[in-house]
């Protein structure tokens, strides 16, 4: 399957990889505890006759059956959230705390942001910052629906964000889920990759790198930054955070993910990456039956 036969050399089990990219994704819900529990959720969906399935990993969120309806009145009433299981790793390693200060920086349509608000209570402050005017207004829409009251929303290129946060002069962490070249989308969208190009893949790093550099001067020593993408290229991924890890003072970090992963990658083509590349993790779609996905956490040194 072009283009991703180039990624052979590097993913585990290349036929699986391809088998499970050519099935279609199962979708999934994340209860919105900003308004409800997972218990009122899941007696509002049986009342439905919705029959979900928990995904064990992650509290609160459910596999939905294939013929499940769109719209009901719980996803309306802003109880759930449309979004898949990749999708919740980002801020779920990022961990905000209640009362923290935190930036979003490529956040519409708002799935990770509204994440982001509930796992701090609803308290604090997340600043969603995206550079499309149409995707905003996606990302307004769902704040209110999901009922998210701590957000304040900022259009702009986030590689040049200069808002502080309110009361203080760096965020306490900052979530970079950055445009990309969406190859770990394909189960979602079988047209994804018909578009592909390498000079897009190179163009849009160059993108990426500004925004986590960004990312990292705007967070306060000692703070938390999380680097995502759904794509494969390491162009995108591992080469992004080699160039960040030269520029500004930051460190890569391991942490816990409790799904089938594979570390990153330290050498691609004729590239070598610093070894904490390594403690990024890979998402190929056959590890999980999911998309495809990259997270890496990284640590502004306490001064
Ligand atoms: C992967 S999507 C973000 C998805 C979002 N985090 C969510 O969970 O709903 C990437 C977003 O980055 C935005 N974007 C692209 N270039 C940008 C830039 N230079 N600065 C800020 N946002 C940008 C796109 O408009 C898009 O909404």
């Amino acid at each position: 399957m072009e283009p991703l036969d180039r990624y052979r050399p590097i993913v585990d089990d290349f036929e699986a990889f391809i088998d499970a990219c050519e099935r279609p994704l199962p979708s999934a819900v994340r209860v919105n505890t900003i308004k409800t529990t997972v218990e009122r959720v899941q007696t509002a969906l049986a009342d439905a006759d919705i029959a979900v399935e928990p995904v064990d990993w992650h509290d609160g969120l459910f596999v939905l059956p294939k013929d499940s309806p769109g719209a009901n009145w719980p996803y309306f009433h802003g109880w759930i959230h449309g979004q898949e299981e990749v999708s919740v790793i980002p801020a779920t390693v990022l961990d905000p705390q209640p009362g923290d200060r935190v930036w979003d920086a490529c956040a519409a349509p708002g799935s990770k942001t509204t994440q982001l608000a509930a796992l701090m209570d609803d308290t604090g402050e997340v600043v969603a910052t995206d550079n499309n005017l149409g995707r905003i207004s996606a990302l307004r829409t769902n704040t209110e629906r999901l009922g998210a009251t701590t957000v304040a929303v900022t259009h702009e290129d986030g590689r040049n964000h200069s808002l502080k946060p309110f009361g203080g002069e760096g965020y306490d962490r900052a979530l970079v889920d950055v445009p990309c070249s969406c190859e770990g989308t394909i189960r979602k969208n079988p047209d994804t990759l018909e578009d592909w190009s390498l000079s897009h893949v190179e163009g849009i790093s160059g993108v990426q790198k500004g925004i986590l550099k960004r990312a990292v001067e705007v967070t306060e020593p000692g703070g938390t930054v999380v680097y995502s993408t759904c794509t494969f290229a390491p162009e995108e991924n591992e080469a992004v955070l080699d160039y960040v890890l030269d520029e500004v003072a930051c460190e890569i970090v391991d942490y816990d993910l409790p799904l089938n992963h594979a570390p990153g990658i330290t050498e691609w083509q004729d590239e070598t990456y610093d070894p904490s590349v390594a403690d990024a993790k890979r998402i190929y779609p056959h590890h999980n039956d999911t998309g495809g996905f990259f997270c890496a956490k990284l640590e502004v040194p306490a001064e």
